[in-house]
C-alpha cells in the first residue's frame, strides 16, 4: 500500500500525518506537491489538514481547484482509495468528490480540544480495526467544522451508511452537549458511494503513539494496512 500526501501551501498537518501512515503502513509515504498531477504508483491519496490557502474564501475552496486535484478525482473513480482529515475533508466536498459542505462552527469559535467519535461502520477499508459502535477519542482543531447537507442528501447519507463517524459523549450516546461544532446529526465523518472515499473533521494521526497522550486514532492507520493493495 503505497500513500501519497497531497501538500497545498499553508497546509500544515502532512508531516504528523506521514508519520501515522509510516507507523502502519511500514512504507514511508510519498509527498505529492499540489502541481504535480502524477498519481502513478499511488493506492492511497491523503489530504491532510492544515491552512490551504490561508483559508481565504472558504476553507479549501482554491485548494479544491488545484491542478492536482484533476488526478486525485480521477483516482477516485478508478476506484481509488482517498482520505481527506480537516482541512482535507473541506476541500473534498468543496471538489465535490464528497456531499455536504463544512460551514463555521456553531459558536463562532476555533475549537481546539479533544472530542469522542462513534464508530458507525467497522467494515471500510478506514475502520476495519476497530469495533462497530466503539468510541474512541480524537483531537480536533478547526474553524469550519460544521457538517451541513440538506435533509434529503442526510437522508440519503444514513439510508446508505455512508455516515462513518459521528460526535458523541464518552458513553457513546449522540448528544448536543458532544457536537461542539454544530454538525447536522452529529456527523464527524462521511464516506462515498464506494465507500473508497473519506472525509473526516478531527485528526486521528494526532493520537498513534503513547507519547502523544493515547492511540486511539492507530487503528484507523492499521486498518489502511490490512487491506494492502485492492
Ligand atoms: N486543522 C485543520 O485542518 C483546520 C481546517 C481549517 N483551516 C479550519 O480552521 O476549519
Amino acid at each position: 500500500m503505497q500513500a501519497g500526501i497531497i501538500v497545498f501551501p499553508g497546509i500544515n498537518r502532512e508531516r504528523d500525518i506521514a508519520m501515522a501512515l509510516e507507523g502502519s503502513l511500514g512504507r514511508r509515504p510519498r509527498m505529492i506537491w499540489h502541481r504535480e498531477t502524477d498519481l502513478a504508483g499511488v493506492d492511497l491519496v491523503v489530504i491532510p489538514g492544515g491552512f490551504s490557502y490561508g483559508d481565504y474564501l472558504r476553507c479549501g475552496a482554491m485548494a479544491a481547484q488545484s491542478p492536482v486535484m484533476r488526478a486525485v478525482s480521477a483516482h477516485a473513480a478508478r476506484g481509488g482509495y482517498v482520505l481527506g482529515v480537516c482541512n482535507g475533508f473541506q476541500i473534498l466536498t468543496e471538489a465535490q468528490m464528497l456531499p455536504g459542505a463544512l460551514l463555521r462552527n456553531a459558536g463562532l469559535r476555533f475549537l481546539s480540544m479533544d472530542c469522542h467519535l462513534r464508530v458507525e461502520r467497522a467494515d471500510t477499508v478506514f475502520s476495519g480495526q476497530y469495533q462497530r459502535g466503539q468510541v474512541f477519542r480524537a483531537p480536533m482543531a478547526h474553524g469550519d467544522g460544521n457538517y451541513f447537507a440538506d435533509a434529503d442528501t442526510l437522508d440519503r447519507l444514513e439510508g446508505e451508511g455512508l455516515v462513518a463517524f459521528r460526535y458523541v459523549d464518552a458513553s457513546g450516546a449522540v448528544s448536543g452537549a458532544a457536537n461542539l461544532n454544530g454538525s447536522a446529526r452529529n456527523i464527524a465523518g462521511v464516506l462515498s458511494a464506494n465507500l473508497r472515499v473519506l472525509g473526516l473533521m478531527p485528526h486521528p494521526e494526532n493520537l498513534v503513539d503513547p507519547l502523544m497522550g493515547g492511540v486511539d486514532g492507530k487503528p484507523l492507520f492499521d486498518s489502511l494496512a490490512a487491506i494492502g493493495v485492492a
